[in-house]
Formats: structure tokens, C-alpha cells, sequence
């Protein structure tokens, strides 16, 4: 039984509840978790409020807070492997990819490990005289942080870090279908010697759990990663307390190719685009869009590659691409592609699920390449987030950007030329959090990731991933304080 950590102690839900986790690559259960409610989240809550208020956590010296932050990387490094493994058991990823988030996970901690205690505020020239201005950052208060099910363990990395590293306290909740690597985590921050009450872990579903963290009066600040229905109402219940807010949205990102890219890595860049994960990634570049004069021959080159692709269990070595993370998930593929089907799209590869007997048991949808699309098409707005690549062409370079930046979302986008001031002129002009020149999908803890419009309110990682967990406090002192006599 997986239990949940509230105030130092592991613990089955109030109710008794559970919730079997399943593989997504042969639906068997892998394990069975706690399923806490509004009730859970209350008690971790308070937890998390007394520890912040009350307890030593707010008197320990940040290179102290430093170095257990370094210490929780040590200790992923240290369990790396099995970490990985249950995240591939969890999501169906490859143990390869979930190996190289690991890797990153524990860059992360040590990234914000370093920063800790670096920030020693700053003094600002007073303009009042016999006085002195400063400016300090303090911790927020209580975090509530919610995080899915795509990168479960990475995308909680990216909040625990920084919110220890400034001083929070914190209640995490992870998607309640993948929740293995972030109870594996809870542990080992334990084992660093993060106090009881600073990091509370609470399962459960999102209408119970989430919407008690997301409303409750006791919580300073919700960080948020997941879809853009749910930020909507995320960000609603925060308004109850005016909570500092971060949100981490999707994205229905373009990949600009022009005719004079390099061209064999632009196809080879195209497909790692969106076939990664099957497609379940933020950052995915589900767009294409294709200089005129190279569309058929960039298509026939994508297709002969994608048919290769080799689908399996995520623990088979000659594995490329996993399962999708579960049945509904699966289904709203299928719906989606359909519909892009009615709209006009031409499927030029794909467009269903693998008939191999071997894959029957799991959530498949085969890598698929849809072409004849145009922007007015839903297929061409709606984050899919499966492996799915939509194909459209362009004429000149003012189109592909006006292309490029016609969507609700605003996260990340690409750009493939060998044309330098060209590849500079789209870049500043595409609105987004994120933009790669002749590359995709790149991202690592010194660089703020987060989007624009749509895509989000806040940055994570960088300076800017502390600063989200900071509240600044101007000091001022009167060093000659005497009556002023006004009255
Ligand atoms: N911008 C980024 O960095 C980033 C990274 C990863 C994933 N994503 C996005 O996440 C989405 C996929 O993840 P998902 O399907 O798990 O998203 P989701 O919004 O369905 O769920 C995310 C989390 O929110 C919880 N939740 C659901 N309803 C809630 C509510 N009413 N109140 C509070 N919490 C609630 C869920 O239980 C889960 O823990 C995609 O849109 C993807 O683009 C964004
Ligand atoms: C932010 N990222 C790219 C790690 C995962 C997005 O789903």
C-alpha cells in the first residue's frame, strides 16, 4: 500500500479508501495507493502551517536548508534506477527516457541546492536622508502543489526544490494515476532529514484533493502543472485568499522548417519533436510547418522514418515509443484524430491504433502524420497530446511566424534554417516561453521554462523558479527618528 506523509507520518486515507495504479502497457495493477480527500488535505495543510509558523524550520540557516536539498539529489542519484523504473512502470515511458529524467531531477535539486543561500538582499540608496533601505526575500508560507501524470516525478522536481530551498513548507499532490516516484521521493526527503511537517504528500483525485489545496485560506501560494481546463478553475479558487498563483499550462507548439535547414536533421528533429513519450509532453511540436518548395519531399522523408518507429514496453531495450498513459486518455486520441479526419486531414501515416497482437493488452496509437491541415482546423488548435504531428505549409517568412503565433497557447516553438538573422528575426517575433533555434525540446534548470498567453502565469526553474517561492520585503530604518510635527 502506498500511503501518504502528513505531519512526519506515513498514513492511509481518513476514508480507507485506495485506488489500484495500473501499467499502461498491459493494464496490470502495479501497485494500490491511498486515496485521501478534502479531509487529508486539511490535516496536511495544517501540518504544513504549523511547521511554517511555529517550528524550527523557519530558524534553520539556509546554507543548512542548502544542504539537505543536495542531499535529497544524492540520495536520487543514489536510487536511480529503481526511481526510473517505477516511473516507466507508471507511465509506460522507456526506462531510457525515465533514466535521463532522473538525471535531470537530481540536476534540479542541486541547482536550487547552490542558490539557497547566495541571496543576501540588497540595499537600495535611500533618498531620505539619515536612513537606510534594504530589500530581503523571504519564503512565501505554505505551498500547495499539484503536478500530472506526463512527467510525474520531473515536474515535481521543479516545485519541491526551489520551495525548500527558499524555506517553504509544502503539501504535494501528484496525479492521483501516477503516483509511485513522488512516494518514493517523500521517502528519501525524509531520509535527507527534511523535517516532519515541511513536505506533506497527500493521493488523491483532483476534485477532492487539488480543489482543497487550490481553496483553502491556509494555503500562500498553488503551483500548478497540468491542463488548461483545470489552471482555469485552479485559478478561481485562488482568488478566495488572493494566493500567489503559478501555472504551468499546455502548449500546441510550432516547428518551423525553411528550406535552407539542414535537412536531415530537421526530419530527424521533427520526429523527436512529438514522438517522445508518445507525444505526452508540454512541449511537444504537434505543429509543422513546412517552407512551400520542401513540403512533399520533408513529408516523404518523415513518413519513411516514423514507419521505424518501434512501439513496446517501455523495459524492452529496442523500444522507441510507449504506451499512451491510459484508456480515457487513449480514446480522446482516437476522438481527436477523427475529427481531424472529418475536418480534412489527410492521414499520410498512422491514423489508428496498432493491430500487433503483442500491443493489445495497452494503451498504442500509432506515430501518425496528418498533412493537408490548415489552422482553422481543431486538429490544428487543440493540444492532442498524443503522437500526433500536424503538417502545414508556408510561402514566405512572415506567414510561418503569423502561423506560428495563431494559437490560444503560447509555451515553446522552433525554428530549423541555417540563416541566422532569419532564424533571429522569428524568434523574437514568435510569442512564446520558450523558442529553439535548430533544435526542440531542450530545457535544464539554469533557464526559466513557462509559458505565454494561454500556456501559463509564472516561470519554473532559473532564478525565477525561487523567486516564485520568495515574497520581497522593503526595510526601512530612520536612523535620526524624531518628531516630524505635521499635526
Ligand atoms: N507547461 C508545462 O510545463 C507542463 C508540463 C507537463 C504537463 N503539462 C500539461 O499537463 C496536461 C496533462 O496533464 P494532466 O492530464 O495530468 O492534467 P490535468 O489538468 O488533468 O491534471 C493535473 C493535476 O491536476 C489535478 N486536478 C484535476 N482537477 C483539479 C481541480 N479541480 N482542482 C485542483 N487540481 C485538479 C489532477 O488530479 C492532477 O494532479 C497537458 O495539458 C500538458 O500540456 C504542462
Ligand atoms: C516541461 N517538460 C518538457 C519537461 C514536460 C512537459 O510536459
Amino acid at each position: 500500500m502506498k500511503k501518504m506523509l502528513i505531519n512526519g507520518e506515513w498514513v492511509e486515507a481518513s476514508s480507507g479508501e485506495t485506488r489500484d495504479i495500473i501499467n499502461p502497457y498491459n493494464q496490470e495493477v502495479i501497485a494500490t495507493a491511498a486515496e485521501g480527500n478534502e479531509q487529508d488535505a486539511k490535516r496536511a495543510i495544517a501540518a504544513a502551517r504549523e511547521a511554517f509558523d511555529y517550528k524550527e524550520w523557519a530558524a534553520i540557516p539556509a546554507a543548512e536548508r542548502g544542504k539537505m536539498v543536495h542531499q535529497i539529489a544524492n540520495l536520487i542519484e543514489r536510487d536511480q534506477q529503481e526511481l526510473a523504473e517505477l516511473e516507466s512502470l507508471d507511465t509506460g515511458k522507456t526506462v531510457e527516457e525515465s533514466l535521463g529524467d532522473m538525471n535531470d531531477i537530481a540536476g534540479v535539486f542541486r541547482y536550487f541546492a547552490e542558490m539557497a543561500d547566495k541571496d543576501g538582499g540588497e540595499i537600495i540608496e535611500s533618498p531620505i536622508p539619515h536612513s537606510t533601505s534594504r530589500v530581503v526575500h523571504e519564503p512565501v508560507g505554505v505551498c500547495g502543489q499539484i503536478t500530472p501524470w506526463n512527467y510525474p516525478l520531473l515536474q515535481a522536481s521543479w516545485k519541491l526544490a526551489p520551495a525548500l530551498a527558499a524555506g517553504n513548507t509544502l503539501v504535494m499532490k501528484p496525479s492521483e494515476i501516477t503516483p509511485l516516484t513522488s512516494v518514493k521521493t517523500f521517502e528519501l526527503m525524509e531520509e535527507a532529514g527534511v523535517p516532519a511537517g515541511v513536505v506533506n504528500l497527500v493521493l488523491g483525485s483532483g476534485d477532492s484533493v487539488g480543489a482543497e489545496l487550490s481553496g483553502n485560506q491556509d494555503v500562500d501560494l498553488i503551483s500548478f502543472t497540468g491542463g488548461i481546463h483545470t489552471g482555469k478553475k485552479i485559478m478561481q479558487a485562488a482568488s478566495s485568499n488572493v494566493k500567489n498563483l503559478a501555472l504551468e499550462l499546455g502548449g500546441k507548439n510550432p516547428n518551423i522548417v525553411f528550406a535552407d535547414a539542414e535537412f536531415e536533421t530537421a526530419v530527424d528533429q521533427a520526429m523527436n519533436a512529438v514522438f517522445f513519450h508518445a507525444g505526452q509532453i508540454c512541449s511537444a511540436g504537434t505543429r509543422l510547418l513546412v517552407e512551400e518548395s520542401i513540403h512533399d519531399d520533408f513529408v516523404n522523408a518523415l513518413v519513411n522514418r516514423v514507419k521505424n518507429i518501434k512501439l513496446g514496453s517501455g523495459f524492452d531495450a529496442s523500444t522507441q515509443m510507449g504506451p499512451l498513459i491510459s484508456k480515457e486518455h487513449l480514446s480522446k486520441v482516437v476522438d481527436y484524430v477523427e475529427n481531424g479526419k472529418k475536418e480534412g486531414a489527410t492521414v499520410a501515416i498512422g491514423g489508428d491504433q496498432p493491430h500487433d497482437p503483442e500491443l493489445q493488452n495497452g494503451f498504442f496509437y500509432l506515430p501518425t502524420v496528418l498533412t493537408n491541415c490548415t489552422t482553422d482546423m481543431r486538429v490544428v488548435q487543440d493540444e492532442g497530446f498524443g503522437p500526433v504531428i500536424t503538417v502545414e505549409s508556408f510561402a514566405r517568412e512572415e506567414e510561418a511566424v503569423r502561423l506560428a503565433n495563431d494559437s490560444i497557447y503560447g509555451l515553446s516553438g522552433g525554428v530549423f534554417t541555417n540563416d541566422i538573422a532569419k532564424a533571429e528575426r522569428c524568434v523574437r517575433k514568435m510569442r512564446m516561453g520558450t523558442v529553439w533555434i535548430n533544435d526542440v525540446n531542450l530545457y535544464f534548470p539554469h533557464a526559466p521554462w513557462g509559458g505565454y498567453k494561454q500556456s501559463g502565469i509564472g516561470r519554473e526553474l532559473g532564478k525565477t523558479g525561487l523567486e516564485e517561492y520568495q515574497e520581497t520585503k522593503h526595510i526601512f530604518q530612520n536612523l535620526k527618528p524624531e518628531p516630524v510635527n505635521w499635526f
